[in-house]
């Protein structure tokens, strides 16, 4: 603990990299969005890592490493033990430390993506660990998710409806899922993915570029 306050303390002074949370229900896409994410963002020479979180294992992070998108060096994995939601939010010193230890090894990085592991709508990060967040939700999941007001389809920074491939397979209207989805976010926004295929993955590169990294 001490460590970590003294990071933030330091961080004053010196560059830290911006922390941003991924989270969503069990399946949505989240890693797979990451995998799409990894050499967009990288192609605009953003130097990351990304910290995953499992229940028991470290499957997600060893699915990343494997992938050859970046370093294996530079994906960690807390394993919450836990209903996911309690190492984002209420405590997420694991994941502050995991954050602490990528920083350490990798000086000049700027942005940390923190996957957290499946969980349900009411999921959120604490902005103790993260500056910005996004919920991903799935086509597949059913078009009532966003009438359903779960605290992380109104909470996160980005919502994103992913697998909109899958619309015409489980009867959803997507237009009609988007559209009330920005109606209950009133005015938060919304992006729609593919991520088998990457498609809409550049819109959620241009948001964390823009609202996250600042860049122009
Ligand atoms: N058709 C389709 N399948 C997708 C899409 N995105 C992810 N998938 C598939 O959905 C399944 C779950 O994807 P993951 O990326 O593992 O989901 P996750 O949210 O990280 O899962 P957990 O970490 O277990 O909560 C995998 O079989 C993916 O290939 C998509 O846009 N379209």
């Amino acid at each position: 603990m001490l460590e970590l306050s003294s990071r933030k303390v330091s961080g004053a002074s010196q560059a830290s990299a911006a922390r941003i949370g991924v989270g969503g229900p069990v399946g949505s896409g989240k890693t797979a969005l990451i995998e799409r994410l990894i050499p967009v963002l990288r192609g605009r020479g953003v130097d990351l890592a990304v910290v995953t979180n499992d229940l028991v294992t470290k499957e997600d992070a060893e699915r990343l490493r494997r992938s050859g998108l970046i370093d294996p060096a530079r994906v960690l994995a807390v394993e919450a033990g836990a209903c996911p939601h309690t190492v984002i939010r209420e405590d997420p010193t694991l994941n502050m430390a995991a954050g602490d230890d990528l920083e350490a090894s990798f000086p000049g990085l700027e942005l940390i993506i923190f996957e957290s592991g499946g969980d349900n709508l009411a999921s959120t990060f604490s902005l103790d660990l993260v500056d910005w967040w996004m919920f991903v939700i799935d086509v597949a999941g059913g078009d009532d998710i966003p009438r359903k007001k779960g605290p992380g389809v109104l909470k996160s920074d980005l919502l994103v409806v992913n697998k909109t491939d899958l619309a015409p397979y489980v009867g959803v209207d997507l237009e009609g899922m988007l559209t009330e989805a920005n109606a209950v976010r009133a005015g938060k926004p919304v992006l729609a993915t593919n991520a088998r295929r990457g498609e809409g993955v550049e819109a959620v590169a241009d948001m964390i570029c823009r609202a996250v990294l600042f860049h122009a």
